[in-house]
């Protein structure tokens, strides 16, 4: 894959403090439509952690008044996808597009079964703002046949042309989770360092990383979007490398992540000297 440049820009870690400082001043409400068991308590713990509001609401009988009246951005995670769910999302889905509300998509499992690839791909033709997910799952949205990657590597370079693929087809900002992150529009390539790889082990942290992505951009919509997951996704890897340094596997580091999340709040100077994006 092409190099990672740009480390050292020194203003990345102070624009992501004030993307994260933003958020916290808005308090966003993220109205989550995920998969009920696995990742429903992480997804909201992360998102209130980072200083936004999370709404679980998933009932087809309150999500047109609720997405319309009282949502700042959608997050839908196919994760324990059922026809009746998928109702819910759509019709979420369709609400935020019409009122040009945020909405980010997390595509588990993308490519596992012909019948989620399809239905993935029916809310991506309802316009996300932005898609996240790794790189097997970016790969089958984007018709390319992926090599297992089951040890959240970094995305290789089929990876991205893949990501750069479906953000040209979707019109979407496209986000690869792995080792080393990858945010584009289908022009624009940002890379994000931050993370351990203790991270891939814990169940549902790509869907807790997808609210933040919710809750950045709907602060920072676009043209600041591509910027702004960027941003979700370093202060989410810096939590997971200070959780880290008092975990001892992937459930406390579950734990210690979502503490540090809250704790960013007051460590301006670690935000600003650790983020880690570049150009690439
Ligand atoms: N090897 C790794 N090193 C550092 N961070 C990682 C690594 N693998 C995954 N992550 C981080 O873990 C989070 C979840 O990513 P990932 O495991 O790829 O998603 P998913 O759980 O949807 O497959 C992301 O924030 C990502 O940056
Ligand atoms: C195990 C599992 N099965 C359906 S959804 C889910 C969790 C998804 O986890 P992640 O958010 O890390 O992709
Ligand atoms: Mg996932």
């Amino acid at each position: 894959m092409a190099s990672f440049r740009d480390l050292s820009r020194a203003s990345w870690g102070s624009e992501a403090w004030k993307a994260l400082m933003r958020v916290r001043d808005a308090a966003p409400v993220v109205q989550c439509i995920t998969d009920f068991s696995a990742s429903m308590e992480l997804m909201a713990s992360a998102v209130m952690a980072t200083g936004a509001s999370p709404a679980m609401v998933h009932a087809v009988e309150e999500i047109r008044e609720f997405t319309a009246s009282r949502a700042n951005a959608v997050c839908i995670n196919v994760g324990t996808l059922s026809p009746e769910w998928l109702f819910s999302m759509k019709v979420a889905a369709a609400q935020a597009e019409e009122l040009q509300k945020i909405w980010v998509l997390d595509p588990v499992g993308a490519g596992a079964t012909k019948f989620r690839t399809a239905k993935c791909l029916e809310l991506i033709n309802l316009r996300p703002t932005v898609i996240r997910g790794n790189q097997m799952e970016i790969m089958a949205l984007a018709g390319a046949s992926a090599s297992p990657n089951k040890d959240g590597s970094n995305p290789t370079s089929d990876g991205l042309e893949a990501a750069k693929e479906l953000a040209r087809i979707s019109q979407s900002i496209v986000c690869v989770s792995g080792a080393m992150d990858l945010v584009t529009d289908g022009k624009r390539v940002l890379g994000v360092s931050n993370g351990v790889p203790m991270m891939h082990k814990i169940t549902a942290s790509g869907s807790a990383m997808t609210g933040l992505i919710a809750a950045f951009v709907s602060v920072h919509p676009p043209p600041r979007a591509l910027e702004a997951a960027a941003f979700a996704l370093a202060i989410f890897g810096l939590a997971g490398e200070l959780g880290m340094e008092k975990a001892s596997g992937p459930a406390s580091l579950a734990m210690h992540l979502v503490d540090a999340l809250h704790q960013l709040a007051s460590e301006e100077s670690l935000v600003t000297s650790r983020i880690k994006i570049g150009q690439i």
